[in-house]
């Protein structure tokens, strides 16, 4: 049972829990104490700056993972926030992948990469190669469980993240964002939406990828902001599993990611990011959290979104309570 998909629904019914938590540490949000305590209210230039900000937001990840693991089996950081801190922010991105993994968390990496088949498998290398494929050390950068892909450049740039069938990806299909429509819908000459022709060939790239659960390797990000395609889609695409985000900050609600389920309550995972690791400073949650507890704040947000979508699902007679 070494399939990356698997291993992700096995682990999300032990822990009875659809959610993925983000782990996108804006940097504007992170608690004020933590800023202070790394330096980075005195670094006077931006290497110590970079510096000091990449140590709070490692502290910030640990105490987060610590807090949500009763109630999710995955995080997805997003390489974006550690990036934009350069050197440093990489360290702790890697840092906190490894301290996801050995808290027994599964570790989706949100890149969004592609390019060319020879290029891809760079990118495949850095996130999800085998460690120990040959005599020769690996190449590798963090030891991911999956990596999020964009599908634009077609199967020979989706085919070279297969090769591990310990990792799995997510391709976009139809995002979460408003302007996604305008693009993802698009009626094509055969009469089908792009997502839909899409859809489809997801379904074939990934029909030698499946496991014993009789979904694939090869998922699809389908967004909760959208809850007609997310529908739509589970019933074109029996054997993709979705990764769903959209779920909190950008609006989408439990009842909105029902249609991403199958029958047995699986077939999904839902992401929120935001209104989990930043609870302490929501509305419901800034009177009863200081700043120092906002792991509590975002215990409770994760406990809450785990209950709300297991709910949604026994409402709908999808699972039994
Ligand atoms: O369609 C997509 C694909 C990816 N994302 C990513 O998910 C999180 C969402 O964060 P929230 O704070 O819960 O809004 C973020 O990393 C996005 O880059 C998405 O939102 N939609």
């Amino acid at each position: 049972m070494n399939l990356f998909i698997d291993r992700l629904i096995t682990k999300m019914k032990e822990k009875d829990s659809r959610i993925c938590v983000g782990l996108d540490p804006h940097i504007d949000q992170i608690p004020e104490y933590l800023m202070l305590e790394a330096g980075a209210r005195e670094a006077n230039n931006q290497t110590k700056y970079l510096e000091a900000a990449a140590h709070a937001v490692k502290d910030f990840n640990k105490v987060i993972i610590e807090n949500i693991k009763p109630f999710s089996a995955v995080v997805k950081p997003q390489l974006a926030f550690y990036e934009q801190l350069g050197l440093p922010g990489l360290k702790a991105f890697k840092e906190t992948v490894k301290f996801a993994r050995e808290s027994g968390l599964m570790v989706i990496v949100d890149g969004k990469r592609n390019d060319i088949g020879s290029s891809a498998k760079g990118y495949y290398n850095a996130y999800l190669n085998k460690e120990n494929d040959s005599n020769k050390p690996a190449l590798g950068f963090v030891k991911a469980d999956a990596l999020t892909i964009n599908p634009y450049l077609g199967f020979e740039g989706v085919e070279p993240f297969l090769e591990n069938e310990e990792a799995g990806i997510f391709g976009l299909l139809r995002t979460s964002n408003p302007g996604a429509e305008k693009i993802q819908n698009l009626m094509m000459a055969s009469g089908k939406r792009f997502y839909e022709e899409l859809a489809l060939m997801f379904e074939k790239w990934g029909e030698d990828y499946c496991g014993e659960m009789g979904y694939s390797n090869l998922g699809a990000v389908v967004g909760a902001t959208c809850p007609e395609e997310l529908a739509e889609l589970r019933k074109l695409m029996p054997r993709t599993f979705f990764l769903i985000p959209g779920y909190g900050a950008q609006g989408g609600g439990a009842d909105d990611v029902v249609a991403g389920f199958d029958s047995n309550g699986c077939g999904g995972i839902v992401n929120s990011a935001r209104s989990i690791i930043f609870a302490y400073r929501k509305e419901l949650y800034k009177d009863k959290y200081k700043e120092k507890e906002f792991g509590l704040a975002a215990a409770e947000a994760a406990e809450k979104m785990q209950i709300d979508i297991n709910q949604a699902l026994e409402k709908a007679g999808v699972i039994n309570g």
